[in-house]
């Protein structure tokens, strides 16, 4: 099932439709299950830092995308609010990347998440974070 556009992040750099914001990535989510998400991702030359190579603040933010829509899917907009990533090959342009989101567990008001980049049946990168529910308004005003 894919994961609607929600309104809360509708101009998002990782999800918003084209039209709502020209720089998106443009990734579109489906629910696997329960508590995991995934996304195909073209790796394509925009996207590169060294030559031939994407870069890993793209690849971190798909990571966290991918943990943050797996929440959004249940309905909970929460914030990263820790975030450690892995990179453990480099991730040539061209590549066709699944990028994966799940829930590992809740603690108190802390989500446990994970995620990883894979092509090929390989796993080019993985992040484990910590999300929370705000108890401010997202951004000050
Ligand atoms: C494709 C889908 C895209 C969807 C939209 C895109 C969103 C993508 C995700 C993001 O990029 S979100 C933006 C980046 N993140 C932020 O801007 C978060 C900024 N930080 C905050 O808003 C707050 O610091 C935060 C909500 C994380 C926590 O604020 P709180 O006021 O609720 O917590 P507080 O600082 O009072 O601490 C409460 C408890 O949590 C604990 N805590 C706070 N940060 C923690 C942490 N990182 N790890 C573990 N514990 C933590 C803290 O120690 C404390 O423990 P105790 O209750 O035991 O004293």
């Amino acid at each position: 099932m894919k994961t609607k556009r929600a309104d809360s992040h509708h101009q998002c750099i990782v999800c918003a439709a084209p039209e709502q914001n020209p720089a998106s990535l443009d990734l579109l989510f489906t629910q696997m299950r329960a508590q995991q998400v995934q996304a195909r991702f073209m790796v394509d030359q925009r996207y590169q830092g060294y030559q031939g190579v994407l870069h890993g603040g793209i690849a971190a933010t798909l990571l966290d995308a991918a943990m943050t829509q797996c929440l959004v899917a249940q309905g909970i907009e929460a914030m990263t609010a820790s975030l450690d990533v892995r990179f453990h090959m480099p991730i040539a342009i061209g590549s066709r990347l699944t990028v994966i989101g799940r829930q590992l567990a809740q603690k108190r008001n802390i989500y446990l998440m994970e995620a990883e980049l894979v092509a090929n049946g390989l796993c080019y990168a993985s992040a484990k974070a910590k999300f929370m529910l705000p108890k401010q308004p997202k951004v000050a005003p």
